[in-house]
């Protein structure tokens, strides 16, 4: 079975204000347009669902100018947070959290990520929930979406400054279709069948050599 998205909630991205669930997005199946003038967050939405799924700030913003701006909010401090809610590959309903504090200092704005919560209601009805640092969260989300980080990174959620990257160096296009295929995963994994193929091939040759030899003795 597919995961599929439900609904994204972001409250302190860009120009989405900090208070908890001002921006709530409906996503339909089996497709969501986003429509509306230049400006309006279109691409935050896009933003915001990479960062919830893998972690990943938007290309070269390092989490600053990602969270709404404490000068704009007349704060020091301003906590982000973005929640999606979406059912897993076995279709149980699950939600995973993270958040962000962006802080104004002298010399520009400091970010720091808190850890993710991943939530997920089992077939019994009870709620399991797993506190999780950021790099654990992105396993659980590639296990739960049941996509790998690369598609989601370089194809679902495609940022548009990264979207040239088909026309990019052979070198970088090389590394991003091994990132997609797993092929360099999936030779070594053959590698390892024929090998392992060739093992159980000897193995029995080995104890029909044995047990040969036993008979031989025992006469
Ligand atoms: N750190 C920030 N704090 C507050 N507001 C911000 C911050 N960074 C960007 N913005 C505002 O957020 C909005 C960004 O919108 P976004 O780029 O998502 O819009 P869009 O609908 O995709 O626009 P376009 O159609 O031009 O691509 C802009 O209005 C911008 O001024």
């Amino acid at each position: 079975m597919s995961a599929c998205l439900e609904k994204l909630d972001i409250s302190g991205i860009r120009s989405f204000s900090p208070e908890l669930n001002q921006g709530s997005v409906e996503l339909m199946t089996p497709v969501t347009l986003i429509l509306g003038p230049n400006g309006t967050g279109k691409t935050t939405i896009i933003e915001s669902l990479r960062y919830v799924t893998t972690g990943q700030f938007p290309p070269g913003s390092k989490g600053a100018g990602f969270v709404h701006d404490p000068k704009i909010a007349h704060e020091t401090e301003v906590k982000a947070q973005v929640r999606l809610r979406f059912r897993n590959t076995q279709g149980l309903a699950s939600c995973v959290t993270r958040s962000l504090i962006a802080t104004q200092k002298p010399k520009g704005v400091t970010v720091r990520s808190l850890d993710g919560v991943f939530q997920m209601r089992a077939l019994n009805g009870e709620k399991a929930a797993i506190s999780s640092k950021c790099l654990q969260l992105d396993r659980e989300m590639v296990a739960h979406l049941g996509v790998s980080r690369a598609i989601l990174d370089n194809v679902i959620f495609c940022h548009q400054e990264d979207s040239n990257w088909p026309l990019g160096e052979s070198k970088q296009l090389k590394q991003k279709f091994e990132d997609i295929f797993a092929c360099t995963r999936y030779a070594k994994a053959l590698d390892n069948i024929n090998s392992i193929c060739k093992k159980n091939v000897i193995i029995p040759v080995i104890y029909a050599m044995i047990e040969l030899i036993y008979v031989e003795f025992s006469w």
